[in-house]
């Protein structure tokens, strides 16, 4: 009942519906493709004939606009955001503050509801000290500072250059856990599982909230096991130990850690740190299939994530964190793209862990080998008077795609959509992923505002709308150089204002350099997606779907300017796992879509460089 009515994901991954493949479908005498994956967008043909007639800005104000864009460049960051900010306020007209507030109210009350919810479970909060006794079992392990280092990459060869911190290590003075105490909690997991297949459970609070069911995935939620040993009165001595050591874990040395690495550095107050939820992972590696067991990448709901290894690397191959950011030495440097020296982060032991933002995408590298057993914590900081602003915009984002369906139109749901990536920017300006969804919103506003009826169409406005988009990707690259997503979408960004020009190309000739310069943002775009997804596989990082959406991408739009050649090399990349993926039941079905339009449209191109 409880758990049922309160969102409990533990974390999300990032869906964005039009982080389409460009869906190929082929016939014998001619080749079109339409937009989008699970939506229609549009409809173009192969030699970009006109997608619109309406009336149409003059060439002299397209030149215009062209020159003014906001770069990234040349403009400072902050004029540049507020520059972008105060034409998306345009849009939404956001003059009404009473919309704001009610989205924000909503939030609140969601947040507040989470609170609660995390009160009424057996894990204690941070000032909880009085009412959770820590047993006499763990009173000998003296208290003691956690000592923690930081796991940086650097992205530059000058000294000077800041390295960025990816995570945080804990030094091998100060495990999270020492041995028997994970001895401990991993029995208690594999007692808990017993208990579950030896019942018939229909126990909602024992069900999995788990996001990512995979085969040779299980996990058992923190919670749940403390109370299962509460309510069973399993052998009171044990009962005592199981809480008693998540006590003694949570309260002397998770909370301080994180306080200290990660609040002290905050300039709002935070209020009381709590664990939003907790799961135990194992990894098995025999039960998986042949991608081994892992997660794909992510964010995490939380503040901070912590994120515990419980067993030996003896005991698998493969496993660890991967973080996005790891590959910013390659992707800012414009490396050749081989990662060869990059590894997925791994805790230097036993009860040793790492922690790191929630909001920084990672990972679960597949583990290929064995059982890899974890512990991972998600810390959030329940204030007082108002929920810290990076949990808003976390919230924001997540929600907007729900709390916008009910709108009365599909261009309110649009601009509801935009409006809640909006916020989520002002509580946190230099959030990526809120950026990259606020483009994608106004991408998804302008497609639709393309599709209607001439006559209510102001060509002008989309133009705008549709730079605005770009623009906001592009922002977004700038504080997540490394999502392979959002490099696919400024892809498929870039070819609508190609295709457009094109539509209008009876009333404005390009300039030859500016088409070049679109060509080339476009062709860039796409490579270095396709770049980011293989360095992702190479580190046992499941991205083949997005691999592949990129590569078909690339290869339609080199098929469209007739350079079948490079379209072939690129399609070769993925048009082989059609086969494969026939005959196994693992693809969803947009996977298999986009593999099988790989396939035609390699077919297609071998044909044409025949004739
Ligand atoms: O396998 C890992 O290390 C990643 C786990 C993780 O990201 C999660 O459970 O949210
Ligand atoms: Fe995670």
């Amino acid at each position: 009942m409880r758990q049922s009515a309160l969102p409990m994901h533990c974390a999300y991954i990032t869906v964005l519906c039009t982080q389409a493949a460009l869906v190929f479908a082929f016939s014998s005498s001619s080749a079109y493709v339409t937009l989008s994956s699970r939506k229609f967008i549009g409809h173009i043909t192969t030699k970009f004939s006109a997608v619109q007639a309406a009336s149409v800005p003059s060439a002299e104000s397209i030149a215009v606009e062209l020159e003014d864009t906001i770069s990234t460049t040349t403009t400072a960051p902050s004029e540049r955001r507020i520059l972008l900010l105060e034409k998306v306020d345009e849009l939404l007209s956001s003059g009404d503050q009473t919309i704001n507030q009610n989205i924000l109210a909503k939030i609140s009350l969601d947040v507040e509801n989470d609170v609660r919810w995390a009160k009424e479970t057996p894990l204690p909060f941070e000032t909880d000290h009085s009412n959770h006794v820590i047993g006499d079992d763990y009173s000998e392990t003296k208290e003691q500072t956690i000592e923690y280092e930081p796991i940086s990459v650097t992205t530059s060869s000058t000294e000077s250059f800041p390295a960025t911190t990816i995570a945080l290590r804990t030094k091998p003075s100060t495990p999270l856990l020492i041995q028997n105490e994970t001895t401990v909690l991993r029995e208690a997991v594999e007692t808990y599982w017993k208990h579950l297949s030896s019942t018939e459970n229909n126990d909602a609070s024992s069900k999995s909230r788990f996001t990512y069911q995979r085969k040779g995935n299980s996990e058992a939620h923190l919670s749940d096991i403390v109370r299962y040993y509460e309510q069973h009165h399993y052998g009171e001595e044990k009962q005592k130990q199981v809480s008693a050591l998540v006590d003694k874990l949570l309260l002397d040395r998770v909370y301080p850690w994180v306080r200290d690495a990660f609040l002290s550095k905050e300039d709002e107050s935070n209020g009381d740190l709590y664990v939003y939820d907790a799961i135990f992972i194992r990894y098995n590696a025999t039960e998986a299939e042949n991608i081994g067991a892992g997660q794909p990448l992510h964010r995490d709901l939380g503040y901070v994530s912590v994120n515990i290894m419980l067993n030996s690397q003896d005991e698998f191959d493969g496993g660890g964190t991967f973080f996005e950011n790891q590959l910013l030495p390659v992707v800012l440097n414009g490396g050749d793209g081989t990662s060869n020296d990059i590894q997925p982060l791994k805790p230097l032991g036993p009860g040793h862990a790492i922690a790191h933002y929630s909001s920084d995408r990672h990972a679960g590298s597949a583990t290929f080998d064995g059982v890899r057993d974890i512990l991972v914590l998600f810390v959030a900081a329940a204030a007082a008077e108002r929920a810290p602003k990076w949990e808003v915009a976390a919230r924001l984002k997540s929600k907007a795609r729900s709390y916008c369906s009910d709108a009365s139109s599909i261009d309110e749901q649009l601009l509801c959509r935009v409006r809640h990536h909006r916020l989520a920017i002002k509580q946190v300006p230099s959030d990526g992923e809120a950026w990259h969804y606020l483009g994608m919103a106004l991408l998804d506003f302008r497609s639709y505002e393309v599709t209607l009826p001439h006559q209510q169409q102001d060509c002008t406005k989309n133009y705008s709308i549709l730079r605005l988009a770009i623009s906001c990707l592009e922002e977004a690259t700038t504080y997540t150089p490394c999502d392979g997503r959002l490099q696919n979408n400024l892809g498929i960004a870039w070819e609508r204002l190609f295709e457009y020009h094109q539509s209008r190309e009876k009333e404005n000739e390009m300039s030859t350099a500016d088409l070049s310069r679109l060509l080339d943002s476009i062709a860039e775009s796409f490579s270095r997606s396709i770049q980011i997804h293989t360095l992702c596989k190479q580190v046992g990082c499941d991205v083949n779907t997005d691999y592949e959406s990129a590569c078909l991408n690339y290869g339609l739009f080199l098929s469209k300017l007739d350079d079948f050649e490079g379209a072939i090399d690129i399609l070769s990349l993925v048009a082989a796992n059609y086969e494969e993926s026939k005959d196994t039941d693992s693809g969803a079905v947009d996977a298999s879509r986009v593999l099988r339009d790989a396939s035609n449209l390699l077919g297609f191109c071998k044909r044409q460089i025949q004739k």
